[in-house]
């Protein structure tokens, strides 16, 4: 079995090409790092190390690398796959998505009938489904036709904190010990072989709402208040007590939304909570504010993790009053080598808070939220000039 997966980044190398390789796959990466690339085709494994006490090493073998700048080697890769996955972020799967097609349309020439499944592990809501429409784009109505038979995008949502790496060898990564990787069997073609370690769900909105609204929520505030504070790592903002009780309190907010929009239970959905702040806390991890921060454009687009959750505990009568805190935190973050950031302070510089904001989160001037945000950046400013 072959599986072709684009971004031999950290959660590519770190879970997703590690699980694949544990369930009996041939792991081909597709990426546009060359020194990676290179490395992954001269030595076909690589090493994951743990994050725990004991720091356990496995080695991952049975792996190669195709230059993802090279079209017609992504297509040959992608007509030859069983199976295709993602992670190269979000905002990248456009860039990816002409080789996806071309492969497609070349199985689907051939006559092979083989199904293909090709799953977007990306943090996102309809990850996949984003995919598919990119895909889609770029063949004729018949193809899409005959792909409709053959090939499926079944969302998924996948956890795992893997932070940025800083080791000699350029594939050694490390990771947490905790993963999971969660997929919807509802958009699966008919009788579809699961991957061994994958947790199929027949409906993945809870699981994918739940764990970007605690997971990732959690994350980004625990590093845009870190961030303001000047602390380098989640490690360190988490243990600034007024941070995590920041952090606990947003979670208590898109929690009680979860609890009362799933039917979870609230004890439960407590513990969830408190594995998660552990997971922060992990002490054999540095993980950098930097990069859980990064793209704020993204994380405050109206789907993401700090409006979406906002939104829905606003109609629902609640009052997201940390998460507006958080949103306001996310406009002052400003690291230089951020292209998001830099764009979202160019905006707040030309245009003005108030319209920023509309402009990123979608939220009108008149929205409570929005005057929350105001109000909350405004005294976040004004502690910042006074320090
Ligand atoms: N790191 C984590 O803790 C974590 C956990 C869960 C989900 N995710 C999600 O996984 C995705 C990747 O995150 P990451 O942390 O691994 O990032 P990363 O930057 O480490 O990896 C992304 C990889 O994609 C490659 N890439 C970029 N453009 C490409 C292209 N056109 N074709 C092929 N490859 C390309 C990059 O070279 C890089 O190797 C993101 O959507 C992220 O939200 C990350
Ligand atoms: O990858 P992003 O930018 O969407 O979010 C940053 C982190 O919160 C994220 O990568 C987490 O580490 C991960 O989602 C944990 O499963």
């Amino acid at each position: 079995m072959r599986a072709v997966h684009f971004g031999a980044g950290n959660i590519g190398r770190g879970f997703i090409g590690l699980l694949l390789s544990q369930a009996g796959y041939e792991v081909v990466f597709v990426d546009v790092n060359d020194a990676v690339v290179a490395e992954l085709q001269r030595r076909k494994e690589y090493v994951v190390t743990f994050a725990s006490d004991a720091g356990e090493k496995i080695r991952v073998g049975g792996v190669t690398a195709v230059d993802g700048k090279d079209l017609a080697l992504v297509a040959a890769a992608v007509a030859e796959a069983d199976l295709v996955t993602t992670a190269v972020g979000v905002n990248i799967l456009k860039h990816i998505a002409e080789g996806i097609a071309r492969g497609i349309e070349r199985r689907l020439e051939n006559g092979s009938a083989s199904p293909l499944h090709v799953i977007a592990c990306e943090n996102a809501i309809g990850g996949s489904t984003q995919l598919k429409h990119h895909v889609y784009e770029r063949l004729n109505a018949e193809l899409r036709g005959k792909a409709d038979q053959h090939v499926a995008f079944p969302d998924a949502a996948v956890d795992r904190i893997v932070p940025l790496q800083h080791h000699e060898d350029p594939l050694a990564v490390t990771v947490e010990p905790y993963c999971e990787w969660v997929v919807d069997r509802s958009m699966m073609l008919p009788g579809a072989k699961e991957i061994q370690g994958v947790h199929y769900v027949d409906r993945l909105e809870p699981y994918i709402e739940r764990k970007l609204f605690t997971v990732n929520t959690g994350h980004c505030c625990a590093a845009y208040f870190g961030y303001i504070q000047g602390c380098a790592t989640i490690q360190e903002s988490m243990a600034d007590d007024r941070i995590a009780q920041r952090v606990r309190a947003t979670l208590q907010e898109t929690g009680a939304l979860l609890t009362a929009k799933y039917g979870f239970d609230p004890a439960d959905h407590e513990r969830y909570i408190g594995k998660i702040l552990e997971r922060f806390r992990n002490p054999h991890l540095a993980d950098e504010v930097e990069r859980v921060g990064r793209s704020p454009i993204r994380k405050l687009s109206p789907d993401d993790r700090l409006v979406r959750p906002a939104l829905q505990l606003h109609e629902q009568g609640g009052n997201p009053e940390h998460l507006a805190e958080a949103m306001a935190a996310a406009l002052m973050f400003d690291p230089e080598s951020d292209p998001e950031a830099q764009e979202l302070q160019k905006s707040l510089h030309s245009e003005g808070l108030e319209r920023t904001i509309t402009a990123y989160t979608s939220l009108s001037a008149d929205h409570p939220i929005h005057r929350r945000i105001v109000h909350h950046y405004e005294r976040l400013r004004e502690h910042a000039a006074q320090q």
